[in-house]
């Protein structure tokens, strides 16, 4: 198994490369050379098998030769041993056809934990069988941070890293970020939004002096690998309800375009996947795109939903790639008018996407009317992030075929905007009761590539 760059200019890699780089050489992302698929009867022989087991079966053709089979099984085995629920990804019916995927059950309370933790394995693995240590440099809106550093901590050959926008985080993410006190864990509060952190980590990997000199590797979900284990709960779900024999659709909260991509490929793979669907907050540009009206970034606007208060939208870029039929050239092309400020799709591009995504969006009232109007009808306490995927699958959802909203975050992560809206305040897990008297350790820095350069290097191995 391959691994091409979207902008294709970059050196063909195989798994454990492609995961141990990040963004390719060229600026473009990692992306299977060919889909693997899975038969019918292989998606029916799922049913029943432990999470972890159904994780092996779905993931192992995308591995190639990176990791033999029993080192991969029981790196899965470790991944998700910490994880609060059995069956890892629970499903819970809101009514007779729409259904709530669970993927907060993790150590940090979001589905980055699916990801996180497993890459935390194959990373160890991958980096002791070959004498190395990497710089991990991350950009957060507050979910992905706290998960590497859980899955990161303490480890002896890695440092990391993790720029969050100053100020635009709930507070219970910045303190699972700023808590940790092993010393190779370093949260830096950066002064712009997410997509100036974005930005600058694509401008570190860019810079290959610094690159090559750190040693910088990316967990974000422009690590392939990360898209890839979040593959795995769209056919665990799916199939729990009845796939193969019956099509079923996801409604995705979304941001980054990370966990959307990874049930566009579930469905490449040949789960029968009806519609998927884009749900954003306020800050709506995938919407937009996806109605037709180009990818053209404006303000960001802070919004109760924080994690998805995005303008960028990294993995589109994987998207882009299949609707231009796979064409580097004209993704780099787009890419370039993006960094002035947006682009139009062409028709053909357009339709190939319409082909594979619906959206919609949620104001910010809809979506703490969401969380109140759940609560009472379906007893499900949800997050804000949910509560635009449930709100938008509510508008999408046709009869006769089950619709799925992913839940990504628990409610206690977002507490302010939870009681706002129902009047319930959401208890943190007992396991992190204390959260709040932890001592914090932060770096406080401003938005520019030179100044988070020399943090970096100066505190490797600190
Ligand atoms: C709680 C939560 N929901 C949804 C999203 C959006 O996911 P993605 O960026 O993969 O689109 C994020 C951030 O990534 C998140 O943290
Ligand atoms: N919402 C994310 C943003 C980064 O997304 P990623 O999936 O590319 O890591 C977050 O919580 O940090």
């Amino acid at each position: 198994m391959k691994y091409i760059s979207t902008r294709g200019q970059a050196p063909e890699l195989t798994f454990d490369e492609a995961m141990l780089t990040g963004l390719a050489r060229d600026g473009g992302l990692y992306v299977p050379e060919s889909v693997p698929q899975m038969s019918a009867a292989e998606i029916a022989a799922l049913e029943g098998l432990s999470y972890e087991e159904a994780a092996f079966r779905v993931m192992r053709p995308f591995i190639g030769e990176s990791f033999a089979d029993d080192e991969f099984r029981a790196i899965i085995e470790r991944a998700y041993a910490g994880f609060g629920h059995a069956a890892r990804a629970p499903l819970k019916q809101l009514d007779s056809g729409h259904f709530l995927l669970e993927l907060f059950h993790g150590p940090t309370l979001a589905f980055k934990d699916f990801a996180m933790q497993l890459i935390g394995q194959l990373f160890q693995t991958a980096l002791a069988r070959r004498g190395e240590r990497v710089t991990i440099v991350g950009a957060t809106s507050g979910d992905t941070g706290s998960a590497a550093i859980e899955a990161f901590r303490g480890l002896k050959n890695v440092d990391v890293f993790i720029l969050y926008p100053h100020g635009r985080v709930s507070e219970v993410q910045r303190r699972q970020m700023t808590t940790p006190s092993e010393s190779n864990v370093h949260a830096l509060a950066v002064d712009g939004d997410f997509d100036d952190c974005q930005a600058r980590l694509k401008d570190m990997f860019n810079d290959f002096d610094f690159r090559d000199g750190v040693r910088l590797a990316g967990v974000n979900s422009i690590n392939w690998a990360r898209v890839l284990a979040q593959v795995v709960y769209y056919f665990t779900s799916a199939v729990s309800l009845g796939a193969p024999h019956r099509k079923v659709s996801f409604t995705v909260p979304t941001g980054n375009f990370g966990d959307i991509f990874a049930g566009y490929i579930a469905k490449k793979m040949g789960l029968p996947i009806d519609r998927l669907v884009v749900a954003t907050n306020q800050n709506d540009i995938l919407h937009r795109c996806l109605s037709g009206q180009g990818y053209h970034k404006g303000p960001t606007h802070p919004s109760v939903s924080p994690s998805m208060d995005i303008q960028v939208s990294s993995n589109f870029e994987r998207a882009l790639f299949d609707a231009y039929n796979r064409d580097g050239r004209a993704v780099a092309q787009l890419m370039d008018e993006l960094k002035a400020g947006g682009f139009e799709v062409s028709q053909g591009a357009m339709e190939a996407l319409r082909e594979s995504f619906d959206s919609g969006r949620a104001s910010e009232a809809e979506t703490l009317a969401t969380i109140k109007a759940t609560l009472a009808q379906s007893a499900e306490l949800i997050c804000p992030h949910t509560a635009v995927g449930v709100k938008v699958a509510d508008e999408q959802r046709v009869a006769g075929v089950p619709m799925i909203t992913l839940a990504t975050a628990h409610p206690a992560k977002f507490p302010a905007a939870v009681e706002e809206a129902s009047s319930v305040h959401p208890p943190l897990p007992p396991r992190m009761a204390d959260l709040y008297d932890r001592p914090e350790r932060v770096t406080r820095i401003a938005n520019d590539l030179a100044a988070l350069q020399d943090h970096i290097k100066g505190h490797i191995g600190a």
